[in-house]
């Protein structure tokens, strides 16, 4: 099957080429990028030598309409415009940006402050969670991946939300990630010097993850309910890890919420329900799709501790991208994500 990456030479698309090219069935037939169209994908990354020698390109419509499916790892507000008529020349396209996911256009504008995808485009979109959504996946063309700290939320806060254990509108969420997460661009924040021995909350309150991650909560707990959450910058190169608290609807024990949660993932390659006491690190799942999950009653409060972590260009981007391609081509789910995590 014949690929392109739009937004190759991002740290995303650059995922996306790493796992692509371990893809039996795949080749990767053309990458587009923006202001360094022209160069050799090796001038931005010599990593790349011998593993992938492309020239990045201009972007055009004609051409990426005799692929089979793109990879769109542009910021958001770009794939909005471009994706459309690509749509429309019958290529399935998968979106990491947000553009597509929230079906409300008046979302979109508030949070991210831009002019949203026209809305007859929002509603042929399938947010990708692959756990969640996969019937939906399998008969997709167009994909809104989830964001990564959605993508970490909401499968710590699944099986939970699902069997009516805790109330959705107690949920709180203390999210970290490391410093890939804001892409490869110049800017102040991510400085050596900035980040280096130092924690920063950022986006506090106006996250543009907040309504994606309600959306879904509603979706599957029928509750239109706020959560508070807030995301910090820690100096890690990547990884997220999320913490998270909800008040329990009655008692139950560590034991038994364990139990739930192993037999919601029980058929679920990439996620990893943790033993009781042990919490997941972001080191254990680095460069892997894993999504480990630790589960904890806290008997004192009476309330759900729930601690997530994923690698974000992997599950959080490039890996459940392709495992959303597994998914619409009827392929086995974990073809080209097989690699364990690298450690330490
Ligand atoms: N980093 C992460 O962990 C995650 C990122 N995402 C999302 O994936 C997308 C990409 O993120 P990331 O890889 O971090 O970003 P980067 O900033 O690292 O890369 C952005 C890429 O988009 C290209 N680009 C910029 N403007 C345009 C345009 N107008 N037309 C075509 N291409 C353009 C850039 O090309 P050039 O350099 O040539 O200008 C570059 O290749 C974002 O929407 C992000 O929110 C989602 C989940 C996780
Ligand atoms: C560290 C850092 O800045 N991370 C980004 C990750 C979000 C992202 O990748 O953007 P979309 O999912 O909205 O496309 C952020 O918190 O905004």
């Amino acid at each position: 099957m014949k690929v392109g990456i739009v937004g190759a030479n991002g740290y995303s698309g650059v995922e996306l080429i790493r796992l692509l090219q371990q893809h039996p069935y795949v080749t990767i037939e053309k990458i587009v990028s923006h202001s360094t169209h022209g160069k050799n994908i090796l001038e931005l990354y010599p990593h790349l030598y011998g593993v992938n020698e492309m020239i990045l390109e201009k972007w055009n419509l004609d051409e990426l309409s005799n692929l089979d499916f793109v990879f769109f790892a542009t910021p958001s507000g770009v794939s909005k415009d471009i994706i459309p008529p690509l749509l429309d020349k019958g290529v399935t396209c998968i979106d990491l940006s947000g553009d597509f996911r929230l079906k409300n256009a008046g979302d979109y504008e508030t949070w991210y402050k831009k002019t949203s995808a026209p809305a007859e485009y929002l509603q042929k979109a399938t947010y990708g969670l692959s756990e969640v959504y996969r019937d939906k996946i399998k008969q997709a063309k167009l994909v809104a991946n989830p964001g990564c700290f959605p993508t970490a939320t909401l499968l710590g806060l699944l099986p939970a939300l699902k069997k009516q254990i805790i109330h959705a509108n107690t949920i709180h969420v203390d999210a970290k990630t490391g410093v890939s997460g804001a892409g490869r661009n110049a800017n102040l924040t991510n400085l050596f010097t900035e980040i280096n021995e130092n924690i920063r909350a950022y986006k506090v309150g106006e996250h543009q993850h907040i309504p994606e991650i309600e959306q879904v909560i509603s979706d599957i707990s029928g509750e239109q309910v706020p959560i508070t959450f807030i995301t910090h910058l820690i100096p890690i190169n990547r990884g997220i890890l999320c913490t998270m608290y909800a008040d329990l609807v009655e008692q139950v024990t560590t034991e038994e919420v364990h139990q739930i949660y192993k037999d919601m993932y029980k058929d679920e390659m990439f996620i990893r329900i943790r033993p009781i006491g042990e919490w997941p690190t972001t080191k254990e799942v680095m460069g892997s799709n894993f999504c480990d999950i630790g589960v904890m009653v806290n008997r004192r409060t009476n309330k759900l501790i729930i601690i997530s972590v994923i690698d974000n260009l992997v599950k959080g981007a490039a890996g459940q991208a392709m495992q959303n391609m597994n998914i619409i081509n009827g392929w086995e789910e974990h073809i080209g994500l097989n690699n364990s995590p690298l450690y330490p």
